[in-house]
């Protein structure tokens, strides 16, 4: 199988400190890769590395064959790259309709002019959004929502928004940075089912998350770093079992999860 996203050698150092080192793995087209690791293991800046928030000190990522390292956020959106914040990224004051409706206008060149004339073009793209966004918020249950304000959303339903808006991007691989944390078990859950869902309808999907049930429960393939390098990847029950996985996460209550994930 081709890989869709290849990640080749990545590397960066903040000062002295070697934040991340010759980390290397591959994703595939429709599966749920995670990233995993004690905190300060450098599965954030891996993945800001990956998604063009910053420059790589050494290595490659490799895009549907196409080299794009450092490229920026919004050329990689472009190429089929889309991804969630850590910290939402959520219009409150907006309905949530028209925080779908954002996430289209994100991929546009901006023909201003035609939209300060209010060209047909113009109109018709704001139909097409429209309409894109309630099929959006449809798939990921706030349909009813449409046009209620976000901030009064619960948290698990503003992270469904959030992947919503990152959806509208049509992306080949989504990144999603703890779409999991704040959520209580219920969200979780069905946070859970909507990624698996979008996996399946051919969306591959790259994900850091500190839930260590949802990650054994979802992934098909996992990539452990510690200390900034990649100490373990293979799949959840191989990696749970995985001597030096226990010991990077001992004393951890994250680490007694793994442990007993599969058993
Ligand atoms: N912009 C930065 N400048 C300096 N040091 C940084 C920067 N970003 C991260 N670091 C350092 O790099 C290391 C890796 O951090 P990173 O946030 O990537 O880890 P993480 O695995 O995502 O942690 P957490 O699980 O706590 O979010 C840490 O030692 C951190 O202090």
């Amino acid at each position: 199988m081709t890989a869709l996203l290849s990640v080749e050698g990545l590397g960066i150092s903040f000062g002295g400190l070697k934040a991340v080192n010759d980390v290397s793995f591959t994703v595939q087209p429709r599966e749920i890769t995670s990233v995993i690791g004690p905190n300060g293991a450098g599965k954030t800046t891996l993945f800001n590395m990956i998604s063009g928030v910053y420059q790589p000190g050494s290595g490659r990522v490799v895009l549907g064959g196409e080299d794009v390292t450092g490229m920026a956020p919004h050329l990689l959106a472009r190429r089929g790259m889309s991804r969630t914040f850590q910290n939402l990224q959520i219009f409150q004051s907006m309905t949530v309709l028209e925080n779908a409706i954002a996430g289209y206008h994100l991929q546009e060149r901006g023909p201003v002019l035609a939209d300060l004339f209010n060209l047909p073009s113009s109109r018709r793209r704001a139909a097409a959004a429209q309409a894109g966004a309630r099929e959006l918020l449809a798939r990921v249950g706030l349909d009813r929502a449409a046009e209620r304000e976000a901030g009064n959303l619960s948290y698990g339903a503003l992270k469904r928004l959030e992947i919503a808006r990152a959806l509208a991007l049509s992306p080949k691989i989504l990144l999603l940075d703890e779409p999991a944390a704040g959520c209580n078990a219920v969200e979780t859950e069905e946070i859970d089912h909507l990624i698996a869902e979008v996996a399946k309808s051919g969306v591959a999907i790259l994900l850091v998350e500190h839930d260590m049930k949802m990650v054994m429960r979802i992934s098909n393939h996992i990539v452990v770093l510690d200390h900034g390098e990649k100490i373990a990847e293979g799949d959840p029950a191989s990696v749970s079992r995985n001597p030096a996985v226990i010991a990077a996460y001992l004393g951890t209550d994250a680490g007694t999860e793994a442990a007993h994930a599969d058993g």
